[in-house]
């Protein structure tokens, strides 16, 4: 019998309630999402069957951030198949995500897509399949199941303020590795960062990653084969929370991949997709009170690939 997940949630966000903005820091680095209230706390899962639970501020929009750079990998891999690892790796990184230092050894190709590096070489390759910008949103829309836009003032905050992007952006190109003008591929990278979404309608977007690439809400459309979806889901558990990566297969054993903003989606293959977001990050640029609620949500269902 499945766990009462409405009961499940409920429990972890009181269990938080009195962390909620006590510790670790709101990312400063980008100025608009420097402005975002500490002390908020969502999450949200949904099955594979359909249901849906939610607690706390689950239906609060925020920047997802690098939770984009999953959705614009799925985008990449529909569309290009195999040969999109011409120009990245699959390997972690075990460096922070902004960093530019394995780029110079490695002929500029980066370690994997969930790094800047690696986002900004995917959104080069979605530039040349032109109408990016575009497909973006659509595909998120389509999959969330409701309309999601950018947040054009987080977008010029970071086209701003960006320089270690322009920097990434830059070197690839130094080494061929980016076709397009390094201008147009990062108001790409700065708008996918910039959409703005909420905890239930992330959970239901990567729906497809616990169904084995079927679509989250049309069970005969597929978003991607079922081999795609469990690469999709191996480079998550990898690389998907940076150099925190191996923490966090150890103390909570799901793909996730998390954002700046403080967004983390997680998956339980063949169970459920979560979102949790809570805004103030540890370290390692990852929502502190986010993993905090997923170790406690596997220590509570069990559930875990391992
Ligand atoms: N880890 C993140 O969420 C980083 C995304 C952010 N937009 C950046 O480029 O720095």
């Amino acid at each position: 019998m499945s766990p009462d997940f409405q009961a499940v949630l409920d429990d972890i966000a009181t269990t938080l309630q009195p962390e909620c903005g006590m510790a670790g820091q709101v990312a400063s680095y980008i100025p608009a999402l420097a402005r975002v209230p500490a002390a908020q706390f969502g999450i949200a899962l949904r099955t594979c069957k359909g249901e849906e639970a939610l607690a706390g501020d689950a239906t609060t929009p925020f920047s997802i951030q690098s939770i984009s750079k999953l959705f614009t990998l799925t985008l990449a891999m529909r569309r290009m198949g195999e040969d999109l690892w011409d120009r990245i790796g699959r390997e972690p990184s075990g460096n922070p995500f902004n960093s530019l230092v394995q780029l110079e050894n490695e002929q500029g190709k980066p370690r994997n897509p969930f790094i800047n590096a690696g986002a900004i070489a995917v959104a080069d390759r979605l530039v040349s399949l032109g109408n990016a910008r575009a497909d973006v949103l659509a595909f998120l829309s389509d999959l969330a199941g409701e309309l999601v836009d950018f947040d054009e003032e987080v977008a010029a905050s970071e086209a701003e303020t960006g320089f270690r992007n322009v920097a990434l952006a830059n070197f690839m190109k130094s080494f061929g590795k980016i076709d397009n003008a390094v201008a147009e591929v990062l108001d790409l990278y700065f708008h996918q960062c910039a959409v703005r979404m909420n905890c239930v309608q992330l959970a239901r977007a990567a729906g497809f990653l616990s169904r084995d690439g079927a679509h989250p809400v049309h069970r005969r459309k597929q978003v991607t084969t079922e081999r795609q979806a469990r690469r999709i889901n191996a480079l998550m558990l990898t690389c998907g929370t940076y150099d925190a990566a191996g923490d966090v297969a150890f103390s909570i054993g799901l793909p996730c991949k998390s954002g700046v903003g403080g967004g983390i989606v997680a998956v339980v293959p063949d169970h459920l997709t979560l979102c949790v977001w809570s805004p103030a990050l540890d370290a390692t640029g990852n929502s502190l009170l986010g993993l905090k609620a997923l170790e406690l949500f596997v220590a509570k269902t069990g559930l875990s690939v391992f």
